[in-house]
């Protein structure tokens, strides 16, 4: 993209639909500083495409791979809600699906010469309810485990599933969101590109009614975009919000 492009698209706020961003770098609660060591571009996909219109190519090819990744994330969520012993289009329906919330986004992470200074992306869960990564087969993403960090050994030409916020959520506390980073390397440049799906912008998300006749709801609801904003303003280094939404 044009470096004049790039800049019309250049924004720190995540709800804007376009982002553009360059490492940056920032002071953690101990004032130390860390530097990002990624570029993206992000942007949503539905229920509106907010794709740069140049190059066409690549609009075509991202409505194409947003409806694809959206069929896929239904038909999980169909075994998702047959698992948790609901009817197969509960959570389709309960999180407006139709009008689902889905981003794309491209991370590019150079190789990084003192890659323990740095971080691609910090402790983190994603908001929504599944997101998909593909990477260009270089390593990176870490998910935590019973407090320890583990390498995730994706296989070649895999997508990759996280379970995320709101599936916690809707779950009951079933599915768990997972905390991850992307940590960088001094070698291999590594790609991601990650499509977050999650409910509709007004969907208020409360874990489904069938399974409170088995436990007592573990979240209080809250509107999506809602949760989204809150998470914007205190998602670095914090404890997950999920945790904060916890009624017990
Ligand atoms: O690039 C990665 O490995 C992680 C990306 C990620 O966690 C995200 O975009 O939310
Ligand atoms: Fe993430």
């Amino acid at each position: 993209m044009p470096e004049e492009a790039k800049l019309k698209f250049e924004t720190t706020n995540p709800l804007y639909p376009v982002t553009v961003r360059s490492g940056s770098t920032i002071h953690d609660k101990s004032n130390q500083t860390v530097l990002f060591w990624r570029d993206y571009l992000r942007f949503f996909v539905h229920p509106e495409l907010y794709c740069p219109d140049k190059p066409q190519e690549f609009r075509d090819l991202i409505s194409e791979y947003s409806q694809r990744t959206r069929d896929l994330a239904s038909k999980l969520l169909q075994g998702v809600s047959k698992s948790l012993g609901m009817e197969k289009d509960k959570i389709q329906k309960a999180m407006d699906l139709d009008h689902g919330t889905q981003i794309f986004a491209a991370n590019y992470y150079p190789p990084c010469p003192q890659p323990e200074l740095a971080i691609g992306i910090p402790p983190h869960t994603d908001h929504g309810l599944l997101t998909f990564l593909l990477q260009n087969g270089v390593g990176g993403l870490e998910i935590q485990h019973k407090g320890q960090w583990f390498h995730v050994n994706a296989l070649p030409n895999s997508i990759f599933v996280n379970a995320a916020d709101q599936l916690e959520i809707l779950s009951n506390g079933k599915h768990k969101s997972v905390w991850h980073r992307a940590v960088v390397n001094n070698e291999k440049t590594r790609i991601t590109l990650v499509v977050p799906n999650g409910p509709s912008p007004d969907t208020i998300v409360t874990p489904a009614a069938p399974l409170l006749r088995e436990a007592p709801a573990a979240y209080g609801p809250m509107k999506y975009m809602e949760y989204v904003n809150v998470q914007r303003v205190t998602r670095l280094h914090e404890k997950p919000l999920l945790d904060r939404l916890k009624l017990h």
